[in-house]
């Protein structure tokens, strides 16, 4: 198997013979290794098994524009990291669509946060309030309060902050309402919290982040139909929850954190999280895997950072450039006419040899739930 993100080695244990398509459940799968696909020769036949180094952590890309297959991408990947060792996955799952990861042993859960894990200076951007203004100088100044005022000793801290208690947002809201300020700041800030509780995934109680990553099997955060803000406020928690427990030595496995439809994380308070992941996230051990169909959204950290890239098909010039970004030599040329065409096929881009081969990514083993929908499909949808 020809194993991609391991430091110049060709891992050809099983031997990679033609017949080798890449979809079998492999018993002689190298250790630390997620099966993800096959090469692709020319001829549109498939050769050789490609795997991705799961010994190590990573920084990776899944490109591709809509229904070319990243999210069944992410879904692959996230089935072989349930079944290796030492890594636990942690799916962030805007749209709904990896709940089939419940067959890999993965369990589904519904966005849930402390408080505390959002910094002081972010609330006012989270609650789309001008930190110089009245109302959002005043939910700074009441987070902050809260946080320090927490009882405990701060020794018994961990750096995420979550074994001492963390304000509600019932709390905040009533700071805010007692707080020394004119009725009509107090009134906009007490509203703007209010709708941060409508939004249901702030819980002063919330396990910590931690306990997402103790485990194999996958933990899908399911964030289908919750606001934007709220989401990313969820992935900011999370993203920097893992790297602070990490540091603190309180994870036993190396999480790996992947974020389908990325692009909407890498603006507003998630932002400085992820880019902590990219930049930092391998010293102690968190790998970040970011899946998009606007690459050209991402920040060119994104590209220079990663040292894994699958691209599927991508058509328009400025998603094509930012993939060009990556600055390889070995992605000199006709970057768009090197993408292959067909669903599930990818141009992978590997850091660590140099090299870009095109590899058609196995099928799941559990479902994919993020089929489109289509009319003829409906019981309503056939001729009349
Ligand atoms: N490797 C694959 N093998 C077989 N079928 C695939 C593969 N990848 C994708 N497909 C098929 O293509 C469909 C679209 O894939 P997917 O949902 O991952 O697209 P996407 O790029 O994430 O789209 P969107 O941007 O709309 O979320 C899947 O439902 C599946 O039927």
């Amino acid at each position: 198997m020809y194993v991609l993100g391991r430091d110049g080695t060709t891992d050809d244990l099983d031997g990679g013979t033609a017949s080798d398509d890449g979809n079998d459940c492999d018993a002689d799968r190298p250790p630390h290794t997620a099966r993800i696909g096959s090469f692709l020769a020319r001829d549109g036949s498939a050769s050789a098994a490609v795997g991705v180094d799961l010994d190590r952590p990573h920084a990776g890309l899944v490109f591709g524009k809509r229904g070319t297959g990243k999210s069944y991408t992410l879904g692959v990947l996230a089935e072989e990291l349930a079944a290796a060792k030492g890594v636990a996955p942690v799916v962030v799952d805007p749209m709904g669509v990896f709940g089939g990861l419940r067959a890999a042993g993965g369990r589904v859960v519904d966005p849930a946060v402390r408080p505390a894990s959002i910094p002081p200076s972010a609330w006012p951007p989270l609650l789309g309030l001008d930190p110089a203004s009245g109302p959002g100088s005043l939910v700074w100044r009441v987070v902050a309060d809260a946080v320090d005022d927490e009882p405990g000793d701060a020794t018994d801290r961990g750096s995420t902050g979550e074994t001492t208690p963390s304000p509600s947002i019932a709390a905040l809201r009533e700071a805010v309402t007692g707080a020394d300020a004119p009725s009509e700041t107090r009134r906009a800030a007490a509203n703007h919290l209010r709708l941060a509780a409508s939004w249901g995934v702030f819980d002063a109680d919330a396990p910590p982040v931690g306990s997402l990553a103790a485990e194999a099997a996958p933990v899908v955060i399911d964030l289908a139909g919750v606001p934007d803000a709220a989401a990313a406020a969820v992935v900011r928690a999370v993203a920097r929850g893992l790297y602070d427990a990490r540091i603190a030595g309180e994870l036993s496995r190396l999480p790996w954190l992947l974020v389908d439809e990325a692009h909407a994380f890498f603006d507003g308070v998630s932002e400085s999280a992820l880019r902590t992941l990219l930049t930092r996230g391998r010293a102690p051990g968190v790998s970040l895997v970011c899946a998009t169909q606007r690459p050209a959204a991402l920040p060119s950290v994104a590209v220079s950072q990663s040292d894994l890239l699958v691209s599927h098909r991508l058509t328009a010039a400025r998603d094509v450039d930012r993939l060009a970004a990556a600055e390889a030599t070995y992605l000199a040329g006709d970057l768009a006419s090197r993408l292959p065409d067909g669903v599930g096929e990818a141009l992978v881009v590997d850091d660590a040899t140099e090299t870009a081969h095109t590899v058609r990514i196995r099928e799941r083993r559990t479902p994919h739930e993020g089929e489109s929908p289509r009319a003829s499909r409906l019981s309503g949808g056939g001729p009349r």
